[in-house]
């Protein structure tokens, strides 16, 4: 079975973890071998103790990367819905990839900053304008969007079913299924 990273990155309710989990889903239905690597879980666990600065965003990546990399390499489809809102950091984890020859594919959920402060599933958005909170990506910290990404998905003009239809004919398309 060919494993493969696809890296969901994209601001906060972009719909990252959700197409990650609809995907995952239909793959393990297919018979595919599969793990969503949730940011959330990540963060409670294997990145315990790091904060949203830069750095610690960078390290949290890089470890996610480094993990999904691993399974990759033993034939699991790896689903990470993870914000990585720094290219360097992006690159590095790609760079891994390719060293390892494990596939790597980067997927855009490219939902304007209006629709996701609207969706705004976890209040993050509300607390920012509140001032309860700054550093949130995308309003008072950077995201810096991947300029060739291998999909883009604008999630606000399609639904989830669409989305995951469209990253699964991306692996499709680049020999992963
Ligand atoms: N300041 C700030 N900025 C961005 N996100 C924040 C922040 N504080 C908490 N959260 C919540 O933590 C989730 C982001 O964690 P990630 O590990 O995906 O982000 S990162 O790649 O390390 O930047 C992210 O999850 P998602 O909403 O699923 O993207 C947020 O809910
Ligand atoms: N096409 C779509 N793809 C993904 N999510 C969508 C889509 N359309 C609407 N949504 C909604 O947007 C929200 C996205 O939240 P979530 O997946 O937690 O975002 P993220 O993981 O990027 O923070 C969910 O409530 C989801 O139902």
């Amino acid at each position: 079975m060919t494993g493969a990273t696809i890296w969901l990155t994209g601001l906060p309710s972009a719909g990252k973890t959700t197409i990650a989990y609809a995907l995952a889903e239909r793959l393990r239905a297919e018979g595919h071998r599969t793990e969503v690597l949730d940011g959330d879980e990540i963060r409670e666990f294997l990145s315990a103790g790091l904060g949203f600065s830069r750095e610690d965003r960078h390290t949290n990546v890089q470890r996610i990367g480094f993990v999904a990399g691993l399974l990759a390499s033993h034939g699991v489809k790896v689903l990470v819905p993870v914000i990585a809102p720094y290219a360097d950091s992006r690159e590095a984890v790609r760079k891994r990839h390719a060293a390892a020859s494990t596939p790597y594919l980067e997927v855009h959920v490219a939902t304007p900053v209006e629709v996701c402060s609207e969706r705004d599933v976890k209040g993050l958005y509300a607390k920012q304008a509140a001032g309860e909170i700054s550093g949130l990506t995308g309003v008072d910290d950077p995201y810096e969007a991947p300029a060739a990404p291998d999909l883009r998905i604008e999630s606000q003009h399609q639904s989830v079913d669409e989305s995951a239809t469209a990253v699964r004919a991306l692996l499709a398309e680049r020999g992963v299924l």
